[in-house]
């Protein structure tokens, strides 16, 4: 290890799958994570990505957080949003004083890590590619998908340009953006739909593609986009989501050809199911839910915009992690009655 290393903090699906692409392509990489089997494993046997996109091993360094010497320039976040706090003060004491944090995640994490770290050490990233941890060492790479990485204040620093250089290393056509907040709310937007997913069992393509579910998808698309709007935010649209279909004042048919073309673009993807169903359903743990859609509620409060279906969502995600709900048609039929 040395302050050229690039560190990847939370090396599951997202982490994992970016660590393998740059070590690579010859990228001192190390993948830091808190389970121990899967550091493990990725030190002995390397990193297995499989799927329809491409399957190879990679051999990578990988640590524990406690085993982490020195300080470095470039660290990659890549935990579940609810994890972020806890984890940018386990990576704050190895982080140079120059250098800087990318947040690969969902949710608006980059104002919780520039709550810990400064504004300035903290470079904003959007990804929408599909991967699920499988095993230790073993991750499923399901499907490629728009990748963006921006300054927080739309400027384009070295640094903002150096990750640029290594997200397009894994995602060619990745973007470099004045605008990554508008990629993030568009993220917001697209992802409470992906959360309305996970209340049935049903993959995400066959939920998008549900009639007589179209109205949730648009009254939750339209509460997001509205809270972003009176935020000063301009969201921006990528594989099948156009915000501007859910602003108000937009026409039903636009709402429906976007909820179409998400449906269609999750249609060929390995990775059936979304990170919040697989949460529930297969790992049995608390989903993003509350870092990653309640807060769109919060802020909608703050605005003056209410939300009534994000805090219904929110209930209703609560109550399948509390085992008080199964996911089914029917728990998503409880969006119908707002
Ligand atoms: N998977 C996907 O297809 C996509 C995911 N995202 C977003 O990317 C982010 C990462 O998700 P994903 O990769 O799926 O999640 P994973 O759970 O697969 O990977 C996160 C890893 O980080 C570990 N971890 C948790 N806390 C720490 C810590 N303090 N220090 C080091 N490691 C830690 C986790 O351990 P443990 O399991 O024990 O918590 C886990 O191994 C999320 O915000 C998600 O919404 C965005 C687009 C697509
Ligand atoms: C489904 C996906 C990959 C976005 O397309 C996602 O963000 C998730 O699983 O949470």
């Amino acid at each position: 290890m040395n302050r050229n290393t690039i560190l990847i903090w939370g090396a599951g699906a997202i982490g994992g799958t970016l660590g393998a692409y740059l070590s690579r392509a010859g990228e001192d990489v190390l993948l830091v994570d808190i389970v121990e089997p899967h550091v493990e494993a990725m030190n002995t046997d390397g990193l297995l990505i499989e799927g329809p996109v491409e399957t190879f091993r990679q051999s990578v360094k990988a640590a524990r957080p406690s085993d982490v010497e020195g300080q470095f320039s470039r660290i990659i976040l890549a935990v579940k949003a609810h994890h972020t706090r806890d984890a940018v003060r386990s990576l704050k004491p190895y982080l140079a004083e120059s250098g800087t944090v990318l947040s690969a995640q969902n949710g608006l994490n980059e104002i919780i890590i520039a709550e810990e770290i400064g504004a300035e050490r903290t470079i904003g990233c959007f990804v929408n590619f599909g991967a699920d941890w499988l095993e230790p060492g073993r991750i499923l790479f399901g499907n490629r998908a728009a990748v963006a990485v921006g300054g927080l204040d739309g400027q384009t620093s070295d640094a903002v340009r150096e990750y640029h250089r290594l997200l397009s290393i894994f995602e060619p056509k990745a973007v470099l953006t004045d605008n990554i907040w508008g990629y993030l709310w568009g993220k917001l937007g697209y992802g409470s739909l992906l959360f309305a997913t996970a209340l049935t069992n049903a993959s995400m393509s066959e939920n998008l593609a549900s009639e007589r579910h179209f109205p949730v998808y648009r009254r939750l698309g339209q509460e997001v986009m509205a809270v972003a709007k009176a935020r000063g935010v301009k969201p921006l649209g990528f594989n099948g989501f156009n915000p501007d279909a859910f602003m108000p004042g937009a026409d039903e048919d636009a709402a429906r050809r976007s909820v179409a073309d998400m449906a269609e673009f999750n249609r060929h993807t390995a990775k059936t199911h979304s990170g919040i169903w697989r949460d529930l359903a297969v790992r049995k743990r608390k989903t993003e839910v509350d870092a990653q859609i309640a807060i769109i509620a919060t802020l909608g409060h703050e605005a003056g915009i209410a939300t009534p279906a994000i805090s219904r969502l929110v209930e209703l995600i609560h109550h399948i992690e509390d085992v008080r709900r199964e996911q089914s048609w029917s728990t998503l039929d409880e969006m119908l009655k707002l």
